[in-house]
């Protein structure tokens, strides 16, 4: 059976139970999230294969899952640079930028230039929050992500799609299908018109919520944070 996807709607509201009802912080939320991420890139691109890792993070809380996954795969073995153009202005963020100058992650200016030297990108640019048309500096972006000849795995959604109903028909995501997809907590009803390897990540979810949200918690096994599932969502 596939698994139930979550709208962008039902998605923001499980965040927002999860912050006060559960008591969860978002410090907590955003690492347990860029920690699944770290785990799908190393399944989809270990560091023996693909150590320059370049990862473009946009304005919200998905880029902050880029900034988390960054410090996770320094400790994974990777060498990780971030694009981040317009830094949020919550205090976690200034946070999360000042652990990769401690760990000196670069910070490029120019992701066109900078894609040409890596060897596997995550796109954090836009999650289940996005709407309307690709503003600057991120059309170039999304181009660059979608003419990459390398393994590029998106948070969440691919930047740039309609978190309901996918591809965009126009802008420069037409035609943007990375390599592979990590869906936090559950997929989204995006999923089904995205074709690559589908890994779903965010082990943390009790019953109870996941019950009140209608969420399948897929099977995780061992220590992994994230379980690989097919297109469709049903468990491989
Ligand atoms: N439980 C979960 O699953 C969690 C998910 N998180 C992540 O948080 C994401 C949602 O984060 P947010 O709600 O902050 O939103 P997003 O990060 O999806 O995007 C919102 C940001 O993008 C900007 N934006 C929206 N549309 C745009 C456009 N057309 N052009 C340019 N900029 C645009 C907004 O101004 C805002 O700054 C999820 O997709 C997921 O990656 C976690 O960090 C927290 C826990
Ligand atoms: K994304």
């Amino acid at each position: 059976m596939a698994l139930r996807t979550l709208s962008a709607k039902t998605a923001a509201a499980l965040d927002e139970h999860l912050m006060s009802t559960g008591q969860y912080t978002i410090d907590q939320l955003m690492e347990l999230a860029g920690l699944s991420v770290s785990q799908a890139l190393y399944r989809l691109s270990p560091p023996t294969t693909h150590r320059r890792v370049l990862i473009a993070c946009g304005p919200g809380n998905n880029g902050g899952d880029g900034l988390v996954a960054a410090r996770h795969l320094v400790h994974l073995g990777y060498a990780p640079s971030i694009y981040w153009p317009k830094a949020g202005k919550a205090e976690i963020y200034a946070r999360l930028g000042a652990q990769l100058k401690d760990l000196r992650v670069p910070r490029v200016e120019d992701f066109s230039s900078a894609i040409r030297e890596t060897d596997v990108v995550v796109d954090a640019v836009f999650g289940f929050s996005f709407s309307g048309e690709v503003r600057e500096p991120f059309p170039a972006v999304i181009k660059a992500m979608k003419e990459a000849k390398l393994p590029v795995l998106a948070v969440d959604a691919p930047s740039s799609w309609d978190i309901e109903s996918g591809p965009p028909e126009d802008g420069p995501g037409v035609g943007y299908m990375p390599t592979a997809l990590i869906s936090l907590t559950a997929p989204k009803p995006l999923v089904k018109h995205f074709k690559g390897r589908h890994f779903v990540g965010g082990r943390f979810l009790g019953k109870d919520v996941a019950d009140k949200f209608e969420i399948d918690v897929p099977p995780y096994k061992g220590l992994d944070q994230v379980v690989e599932v097919d297109v469709k969502g049903e468990k491989l």
